[in-house]
Formats: C-alpha cells, structure tokens, sequence
C-alpha cells in the first residue's frame, strides 16, 4: 500500500505538498511549451560546435551571457533559480528581493546543472528535433535557454518537495538522514502512483498543445508537434529521476 502524506501547512510558510505539487503541474505546461517552440527548428549543430577545447561553443556563449544579464537583474536571488555558469557572475544593479527562507541554507546551493546540460544537449535534443541547418541560430539558442530553464526550474525545485515532506515526517526522514542512508531517503520520498500520473499527464498535454488547431472541423489533425512518447519518456528517464536526486542531495544535509 502506498504511503500517505500528511499535508499540513503549519511550518512552511503555507507551503504543503498539495501546492508544491500543483507547481510541478504548472511547470509541466512551460516545460512542453517550450519543446514545442524548440522544436520548430532543426538540430542547427554549428551551435553546438566547438572550434577547439578552450572556445565555447555558440550555445554557451549565449547561454552564459543570458545569465550574466539576467543575474543582474536578481533572477538568481530566488531560490527557484540556479545557474548554468555560476562562476563570474555579475553583482545586481537593482535592490535584492527578500524571498521567503524556506529551505534549509545547506540544500540551497545544490545546483546539479552540468548534468541537465548534458543530457539535454546529448540525449533529449536530438529525439525531439529533425535532424539539419536552417541557420536560424540566435533563435534556436534563444529556445535551448527557455528548455535548459524550465528543466532546471523543475528539477531543483525537489528541495522544495523534499523539504515539505521533511516537514510532514521529520522522525522518519530524521533516521535515514543520521544515518546518511540514501537508498531508504529514497524509498521514503517515492510515489510510483503519482509518477505513474505524472507520465500520463505530460503525454496527454503534449498531445492537446501540440496539436494543429484550424477553424475547420473537417480538416485532419496532423501529427503533434512534439511527439506525446517522447515527453512522457522525457519525464520517465530524466526529470522525475533527477528530481528524486535532487530531493535525496537536500535531505541528506537537511540537518547540517
Ligand atoms: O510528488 C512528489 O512527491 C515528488 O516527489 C515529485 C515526483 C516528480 O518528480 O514528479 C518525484 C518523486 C515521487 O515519486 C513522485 C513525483
């Protein structure tokens, strides 16, 4: 039988898992939409090429002065947020925002990007794009930083999720955590039901928003723009299971 959670609100700054949940499930519809604009363009690897070891590939550079301008204007003040190229970024020019101090400061640095960047650009890129060189660059990159974000966004925000379910169960988690013992943090934070939801969910949003929409109801539905499979796989292989170690990462220092 599944384990049920207790949702109480009292410690969290009214955060609970319903509504952490619920903005996993918001998140979902960013994360689709934005594979369905990258998906627009082909692969374009000239992008992605590096002229030697040491230059950065166009992506890379784009990505990183994205950050760098971004920064400037507090969006790696929140906790939601971690970036790609932590390294040199630059100081604000705007007053910082106080953001609420859910998370435990150990767990907050937890920032596993370098993995979501390899996998995006060796494995999830080249099963939802057709292959070839449209030479729209700027763009394609523009829509490789809205994926890149949103995956990000997604998966670190396991310390959130780990942090209420902390909260809900401090005894439990508080065993596992002394004993540093991962593989029960990871037993105790899964739920194959939701997961099993989850996959469904993901296929059937990206089969509605993907879809040909004409004001004739007599015209075919073409195919989707990104195939429903690959986003539920997407979801199965990568996401979901980073999300999980992100949650294990957080818990294992929660009581730093
Ligand atoms: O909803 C949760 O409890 C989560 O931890 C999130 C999530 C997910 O990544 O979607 C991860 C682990 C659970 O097994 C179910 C779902």
């Amino acid at each position: 039988m599944e384990k049920v959670a207790n949702t109480s609100d009292s410690d969290n700054n009214g955060l609970t898992l319903e509504s952490v949940r619920q903005s996993l499930i918001r998140q979902e519809d960013t994360i689709i939409f934005s594979l369905i604009e990258r998906a627009k363009y082909p692969f374009n690897s000239p992008l992605y090429d590096h002229d030697s070891l040491v230059s950065p590939s166009m992506v890379e550079s784009i990505v990183k002065d994205s950050e760098a301008l971004q920064a400037k204007f507090g969006r790696y003040e929140s906790p939601e947020e971690n970036p790609f190229f932590p390294d040199s970024l630059p100081p604000l020019v705007v007053p910082p925002h106080n953001y609420p101090q859910i998370l435990h400061p150990s767990g907050a640095s937890i920032n596993i990007n370098k993995t979501i960047w390899d996998i995006y650009f060796k494995q999830l890129l080249p099963l939802f794009v057709p292959k070839g060189d449209d030479g729209n660059y700027v763009p394609t990159a523009a829509c490789d930083l809205q994926c890149l974000q949103a995956l990000s966004r997604r998966i670190h925000y396991g310390k959130f999720v780990a942090e209420v379910k902390f909260i809900d169960a401090p005894e439990d988690y508080g065993q596992a955590i002394r004993a540093q013992d991962k593989d029960t943090l990871m037993k105790l934070l899964t739920f194959v039901s939701v997961e099993e939801m989850v996959k469904r969910r993901v296929a059937k949003k990206a089969m509605i928003f993907g879809q040909e929409v004409s004001l004739n109801d007599d015209d075919k539905k073409g195919k989707c723009k990104v195939d429903p499979s690959v986003v539920s796989c997407l979801y199965d292989k990568w996401v979901m299971p980073l999300t999980k170690l992100v949650e294990v990462e957080y818990l294992l220092c929660r009581l730093d």
